[in-house]
C-alpha cells in the first residue's frame, strides 16, 4: 500500500541507534507487509482505522536522525504524530506540510532554536500541541493564537522568552509554559482560569491566576499608577527631604512593577484631586521656575492646536494596557469628555537634563505632517517621563501584518501595503528635512511604531527620541543600533534609518516577522530578513517571498518586484553603497499599484491580434 511505502521511506531516514529492535517489524514480510488490517496494527507504533494509518506513535525508542516529513505526506489519513521522548535534535521538523494533523507530540527531545511566528498558520486542525522539555527559544509563535480548535498546549521546560501571545481560545483545557523563565508580562485573560502551576517558575509573569497582580490590573485607572509615585514624591517633598528622598522615590518607582513591594494606595492618594494642584496653564510651556511640587504634577502641552486637559483628567480616565515595549508600557486612556489618548511611560530617558529635554520635546511638538503621529503633551519627572499622543484606532502595522486574524481583521492587500510604504517614506523625508541635526531622525523605525488610520494612511511614532534616551539603553534596544554599521563599526549614519526602512518594506511585502530571521549563521555572520530574501533567486520571489495573504496580485507583480529591489538596496549592509533616503523615497514614489506597462501590453496585444488575423485572412485568400 502507499501507506507502507511512505512509512518505510520515513523509517529509512531515521537513525535507530540505541534500540536496534525499534520498528523491526516494519515491512518484514507476511501479514506485516501492510501496516494495518482493518483497525488492527501489524506494525509497531502505528494506529489504524479501517485499514488506514491515522496515527504514528513512536515514543521512547531512542530515535534520532532526520524526520522525513515529506514521506509522511504520503500517509493521507495521518492525523496524529508522536515522537515523544526520543533523541531528535535541531529545529522542529517542517510539520506544517502535514496540514491535517490534529495532534502533534514532540515533547522530551532536544529540539532547539526559534520557531517562526507563522509556523502553525496552515495547521488549523491542530487540537493538541506538545513541545515540552526541549530547548526551544525565542517568542512563542503567534500563529498558535489562530488555532481555533486548540485544546492542549504544552511548552513547559523550554527557553521561550517575551510575552505570552494573547490567546483567545475558550477551547483551551490544558496549557503549560512553566519554567520558561524568560517569559514576562501579563498572562492573557482567557488563561486566568487555569491552575497557577501552568505558569510556575517564571518571575516575570503577572496577572491571574498568579497571586501577583500587574500594574494596570492592580487598580482601575492609570491614575493610581502615576498617582502613587506623584503622591509619594509630593508627600516626601513636602516634608522637605529634598534630593535624598528623590532618589528613594527613584527606587520606589522602579519597584512599583512589583506590587508585592508597594503598600496599597489609600483612597486619598488615588483621588486625582488629592495633593495635585491643577496645572498652571499659563506657564505650561514655559521654563521651570515656580514651586517644584506644583510642577511635578504638570502636563506640558507642546502644541497650540490640541485640546487641553489636566493630568488629573488623564488620571481619572479608565486605562487599558496596550502592550509593553522596550521602554515600558503604553496605556490607552479615554478622557471623560471623549478624546482617547495613549500614555507611554519611559523610564530610561535621562540622557539630557530637564531644560534640554523640554527643548527637545518642544522641537518634536512643532513637527506636523500627514504621516507623523503628533506628540500632544509630556510629563516630566526625574525618574520617568510620560509621552502623550492620540490613540490611533486601527493600531499598529505590526498587528495588522502578523496578528490580523487574531484581532478579526482581513489581511492587508497590496494597494494598502503600497500606500503604507509610500506614507512611511514621506514621513521619513519630512523628519530628515525638519530634524537635520539628528543623525538618525527616526531612530526606532519598526512595524509596531507605524500606526494605521482607518484609510491605511500610516503614522510614524516614537521618532526623534535617540537624543533623550539613556545611551546604554538606546544601544541595547533601539532599532538604529541593530544596523549592520553599528554591529560592524559601532556607528550610526544618516543612512541608518534607510536600513530600517528597507527591512520594514521587506516585512510588509513578505509578511515575515523580522525578529524570526535574526541570528548568527555558522560562520558567525549576522543574518536577517534581508539575507533570507537575498538567498532566494529573483525568479522565485513571486512564489517564495511575497506574502500570499495579499490576495490576487498578478497584475502588480512587476511593480512588487521593483519595490522589493528598492528595499534590498535600502538594506545593503555597506552603507556607502546603500541608497540615501531621498533616492529611496523617490524610487518608491515611482512604484505603481498596477504594472506600469499594462496599457502598453494591452494595446500591443490588440495590435498583434489585428495583425495576425489580417495575416490569416491574407493566407486564406492566397490558398483559395
Ligand atoms: N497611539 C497609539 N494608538 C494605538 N496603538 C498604539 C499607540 N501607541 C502604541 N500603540 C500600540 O501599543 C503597543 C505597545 O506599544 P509601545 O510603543 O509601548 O511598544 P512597542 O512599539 O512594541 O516597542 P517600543 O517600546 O520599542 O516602541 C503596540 O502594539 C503599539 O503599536
Amino acid at each position: 500500500s502507499t501507506d507502507a511505502d511512505a512509512l518505510l521511506k520515513f523509517k529509512s531516514s531515521l537513525e535507530i541507534s540505541s534500540n536496534k529492535d525499534a520498528l523491526v517489524n516494519w515491512g518484514s514480510g507476511g501479514s506485516s507487509s501492510s501496516p494495518c488490517s482493518g483497525d488492527k496494527a501489524n506494525w509497531v507504533g502505528i494506529l489504524c482505522e479501517k485499514g488506514n494509518v491515522w496515527g504514528l506513535k513512536l515514543e521512547n525508542m531512542g530515535l534520532k536522525g532526520n524526520i522525513d516529513i515529506e514521506s509522511l505526506e504520503g500517509v493521507p489519513h495521518l492525523r496524529s504524530l508522536s515522537l515523544m521522548n526520543n533523541e531528535f535534535e535541531g529545529s522542529l521538523p517542517d510539520v506544517k506540510r502535514l496540514g491535517a494533523l490534529k495532534s502533534l507530540y514532540l515533547s522530551r527531545n532536544h529540539f532547539s532554536g526559534n520557531i517562526p511566528g507563522d509556523f502553525f498558520s496552515s495547521m488549523l486542525s491542530l487540537k493538541k500541541v506538545h513541545l515540552a522539555y526541549n530547548q526551544l527559544e525565542g517568542q512563542i509563535p503567534w500563529s498558535l493564537v489562530e488555532l481555533h480548535r486548540l485544546l492542549e498546549l504544552r511548552l513547559e521546560g523550554n527557553k521561550f522568552s517575551g510575552q505570552i501571545p494573547n490567546f483567545q481560545q475558550k477551547t483551551i483545557k490544558s496549557f503549560n509554559v512553566s519554567n520558561n523563565d524568560q517569559l514576562h508580562g501579563q498572562i492573557p485573560q482567557i488563561l486566568s482560569r487555569l491552575d497557577p502551576s501552568s505558569f510556575s517558575g517564571i518571575e516575570g509573569l503577572c496577572g491571574a491566576p498568579l497571586k501577583k497582580p500587574c500594574n494596570a490590573a492592580k487598580v482601575p485607572s492609570i491614575g493610581s499608577i502615576i498617582m502613587v509615585s506623584i503622591a509619594v514624591t509630593l508627600a516626601l517633598l513636602a516634608i522637605g527631604a529634598g534630593i535624598v528622598i528623590l532618589s528613594r522615590c527613584n527606587q520606589s518607582s522602579s519597584n512599583e512593577e512589583d506590587p508585592a513591594n508597594g503598600k496599597s494606595p489609600s483612597a486619598s492618594e488615588l483621588d486625582p484631586g488629592a495633593g495635585v494642584k491643577s496645572p498652571d496653564r499659563g506657564s505650561s510651556n514655559g521654563s521651570v521656575t515656580g514651586k517644584r511640587s506644583a510642577d511635578s504634577a504638570k502636563l506640558s502641552f507642546v502644541r497650540e492646536d490640541s485640546e487641553r486637559f489636566d493630568l488629573s483628567d488623564l488620571l481619572k480616565a479608565s486605562a487599558e494596557i496596550l502592550g509593553s515595549g522596550c521602554f515600558g508600557s503604553s496605556y490607552k486612556a479615554a478622557l471623560t469628555n471623549g478624546p482617547v489618548m495613549v500614555v507611554k511611560r519611559f523610564k530610561q530617558m535621562n540622557n539630557v537634563g530637564r531644560e534640554e529635554f523640554q527643548e527637545h520635546m518642544r522641537r518634536i511638538g512643532r513637527l506636523k505632517h500627514t504621516n507623523l503621529l503628533p506628540l500632544v503633551a509630556y510629563y516630566y519627572k526625574k525618574e520617568e517621563k510620560l509621552l502623550i499622543t492620540d490613540y490611533v484606532e486601527k493600531g499598529s502595522l505590526a498587528v495588522q501584518l502578523h496578528g490580523h486574524k487574531a484581532v478579526g481583521q482581513p489581511a492587508l492587500d497590496w494597494p494598502a501595503r503600497l500606500k503604507i510604504i509610500k506614507g512611511v517614506g514621506k514621513g521619513l523625508r519630512y523628519l530628515y528635512s525638519e530634524l537635520p541635526s539628528l543623525i538618525t531622525p527616526h531612530g526606532h523605525l519598526k512595524s509596531s511604531n507605524v500606526l494605521l488610520k482607518a484609510n491605511y494612511e500610516p503614522l510614524l511614532s516614537d521618532y526623534g527620541l535617540i537624543p533623550v534616551v539613556n545611551q546604554e539603553h538606546a544601544h541595547e534596544l533601539m532599532v538604529a543600533y541593530k544596523s549592520p554599521e553599528y554591529s560592524q563599526q559601532s556607528r550610526i549614519t544618516k543612512k541608518t534609518d534607510v536600513w530600517s526602512f528597507g527591512l520594514l518594506i521587506l516585512e510588509i511585502l513578505s509578511g515575515q516577522f523580522p525578529a524570526n530571521f535574526l541570528h548568527q549563521n555558522k560562520s558567525g555572520e549576522e543574518e536577517d530578513l534581508a539575507s533570507w530574501v537575498k538567498s532566494i533567486p529573483e525568479k522565485e520571489w513571486n512564489t517564495r517571498v511575497f506574502d500570499k495573504e495579499m490576495g490576487p496580485t498578478k497584475s502588480s507583480e512587476g511593480e512588487m518586484m521593483k519595490l522589493l529591489r528598492i528595499a534590498m538596496a535600502c538594506c545593503e549592509s555597506d552603507f556607502e553603497k546603500r541608497l540615501d533616503l531621498r533616492e529611496a523615497v523617490e524610487k518608491i514614489e515611482e512604484v505603481k499599484e498596477k504594472d506600469g506597462d499594462e496599457d502598453f501590453y494591452s494595446s500591443y496585444a490588440s495590435e498583434a491580434d489585428i495583425r495576425s488575423s489580417r495575416g490569416l485572412s491574407d493566407e486564406l485568400n492566397f490558398t483559395m
